[in-house]
């Protein structure tokens, strides 16, 4: 959510809240744009980075692990992702950045069908026929073949993401089967709960200009065809936030626009040392910057300037009045900040996810060699007593990541081969809701269910389950829930900010960018940081 200040003075002083990737992101390219600024950043805990958490752990032979506490890979297709590359490049990281190939078998995605068996979401034709002849596949069909004749829906309203797929394919089946786990694999969410324009906005939007799914895609087919006489026509213009990106790092949009290109062909980047290198290297940057302060304390409370100028942050150290205050964290940390009930009852709509991660080391062995592909989702309709949501395969990952920016002699270089099994399993998410807030279950209970779910899904040996290490890490309400309505959410907050902080705070993070991803949240991020510097 960009901040709407109009002048921002000279030697001016900002409070950023939150050093997860977003808070730093903001900090890094505002201290940029303006270094006569003074920043103050506020981070609760003793690391900055947020959910981005690559923790190095000790196998049982002594020897260091590397497993991911939080995201491992960015969808490449995005403008954050540019900005995430091009930054690591400015700061002489670039032989850290790698992808996966579209034609890797780390690219495959498993669904669990209902006899608890893997099944590929569909990749070639050969594919698209075995799943839609499982039980996956029910109702997809008739789903299709009757799209184009459904009545489009005629008011404007949001509904939730499962009523939109009910309505459109006929049935509930693609909802229930397909459509619910992709939901649990991004918003760790119930798809029935969550609205259609924030999580499906594209399909949506087809609905509205075409009438139906299948007829927006014909047409859209036939004007790229009319226009071009070629169906694979690459757009070769840069985005109005990449040129801004541009401008503001003097970066060419030629140069831009050739990493934008390459970085679109990757279904995934990721990090050789952990997706935690970019809060990393961006913590080290501003660090050593004079005009930024990094506070290892939590900000206790925001409340209006006196006499209607600045915002105060209280913080157990003390208050200090700011210019502009940046807010990264979630509405319901929010919500007990503000000391404003109004404000706080609207943060408190919000609910957010807890997802518990189970990460998983054997060395030596693959217990994966039948099932390699980034990981498998679990569907909503399925008998799930673990609560679990997906697995990621972290192994399979690892080994099919290549350099973006490889020098001539590292390409040379032979990696050494050795085996591992390495997989993080997700579990909780909307399924803990109905439980009660203090009901998470024991470290020993939540690895019983993950031991369960490998040996019936993947059919790992339990001896080869024992001797692995195990990690449990509570993300305690780490994703916010788009509720049927979110937009209309976004705007009245929005409103309730300003009446109660004139324009003297601005909010970031996953709730209030375009999506949970890091690309999603790093682009608000820059964009904020621009327009903040531009008022003067
Ligand atoms: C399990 C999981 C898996 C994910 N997988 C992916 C993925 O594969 N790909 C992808 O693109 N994205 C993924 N994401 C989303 C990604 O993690 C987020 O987009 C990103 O981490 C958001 O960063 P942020 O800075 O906005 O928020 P956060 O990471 O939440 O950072 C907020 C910071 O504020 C601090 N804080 C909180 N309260 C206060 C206070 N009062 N005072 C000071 N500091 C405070 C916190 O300690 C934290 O450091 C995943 C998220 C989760 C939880
Ligand atoms: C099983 C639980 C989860 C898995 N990942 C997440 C959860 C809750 C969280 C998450 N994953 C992604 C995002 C960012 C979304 C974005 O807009 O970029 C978040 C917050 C990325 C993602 N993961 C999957 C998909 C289809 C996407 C979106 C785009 C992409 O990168 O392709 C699928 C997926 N997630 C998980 C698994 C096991 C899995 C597929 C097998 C884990």
């Amino acid at each position: 959510m960009q901040p709407t200040v109009s002048t921002l003075p000279l030697n001016a002083k900002i409070a950023v809240v939150g050093a997860g990737v977003s808070g730093l992101t903001f900090t890094y390219f505002l201290s940029k744009l303006r270094p006569d600024v003074n920043v103050t950043l506020y981070e609760s805990k003793e690391r900055c980075g947020g959910w981005i958490h690559s923790e190095t752990i000790n196998d049982h032979d002594g020897s260091q692990v590397m497993v991911e506490k939080g995201p491992r890979t960015l969808r490449g297709v995005s403008d954050g992702s540019v900005i995430i590359v091009e930054t690591l490049r400015d700061l002489g990281k670039q032989d850290v950045i790698q992808y996966i190939a579209p034609n890797s078998e780390a690219n495959r995605k498993f669904l669990l069908d209902q006899n608890d068996v893997l099944t590929q979401v569909p990749d070639s034709p050969a594919t698209a026929l075995k799943f839609i002849s499982g039980s996956l596949g029910k109702g997809f069909i008739p789903g299709i073949l009757g799209e184009p004749f459904r009545l489009s829906k005629t008011t404007r309203s949001d509904e939730s993401a499962h009523s939109f797929i009910k309505r459109r394919f006929g049935n509930e089946y693609l909802s229930q089967n397909v459509f619910s786990a992709l939901f649990h694999g991004i918003y760790a969410g119930d798809i029935k709960k969550l609205s259609a324009k924030r999580t499906i906005g594209k399909m949506v939007d087809m609905e509205k200009t075409a009438g139906s799914l299948i007829k927006s895609m014909l047409n859209n087919t036939i004007n790229k065809y009319n226009k071009r006489g070629d169906t694979k026509v690459k757009t070769t213009e840069l985005s109005p936030l990449l040129k801004k990106f541009g401008a503001a790092t003097g970066k060419s949009d030629e140069d831009l626009l050739s990493v934008s290109l390459r970085l679109k062909e990757f279904p995934m980047i990721g990090f050789k040392t952990g997706l935690e290198c970019y809060p990393k290297t961006l913590t080290e940057y501003i660090t050593s910057l004079p005009n930024v302060t990094i506070k290892h304390e939590a900000a206790n409370s925001v409340l209006p300037g006196k006499h209607g100028k600045g915002v105060i942050i209280e913080s157990d150290s003390g208050d200090l009045t700011f210019e502009h205050a940046r807010l990264t964290i979630t509405p319901n940390i929010l919500a007990n900040m503000v000391q404003f009930e109004p404000v706080a009852k609207k943060l408190r709509e919000v609910h957010s996810n807890t997802v518990l991660l189970v990460n998983f080391y054997l060395p030596h062995k693959d217990l994966l060699s039948s099932y390699h592909g980034f990981g498998y989702l679990v569907p909503q309709s399925n008998q799930n007593q673990e609560k679990l949501l997906g697995v990621i395969f972290d192994s399979v990952i690892e080994k099919n990541f290549k350099p973006v920016f490889e020098s001539e002699s590292e390409a040379s270089k032979k990696v050494q081969e050795t085996k591992y099994t390495k997989v993080t399993a997700m579990l909780g998410g909307h399924y803990l809701n109905n439980e009660g807030e203090q009901n998470i279950p024991s470290e020993s209970i939540i690895i019983n269910s993950v031991k369960s779910a490998f040996m019936k899904h993947l059919h790992i040996d339990e001896n080869d389950l024992e001797d692995g290490r195990w990690e449990v890490t509570v993300a305690k309400d780490c994703l916010p829930q788009y509720h049927v309505g979110y937009d209309d959410w976004v705007q009245q907050t929005a409103e309730l900010i300003q009446e109660r902080y004139s324009d003297n705070v601005s909010l970031g993070g996953m709730a209030f960018s375009t999506g949970p991803g890091v690309p999603n949240v790093i682009e608000d991020a820059f964009e904020s940081a621009y327009m903040l510097s531009e008022a003067n």
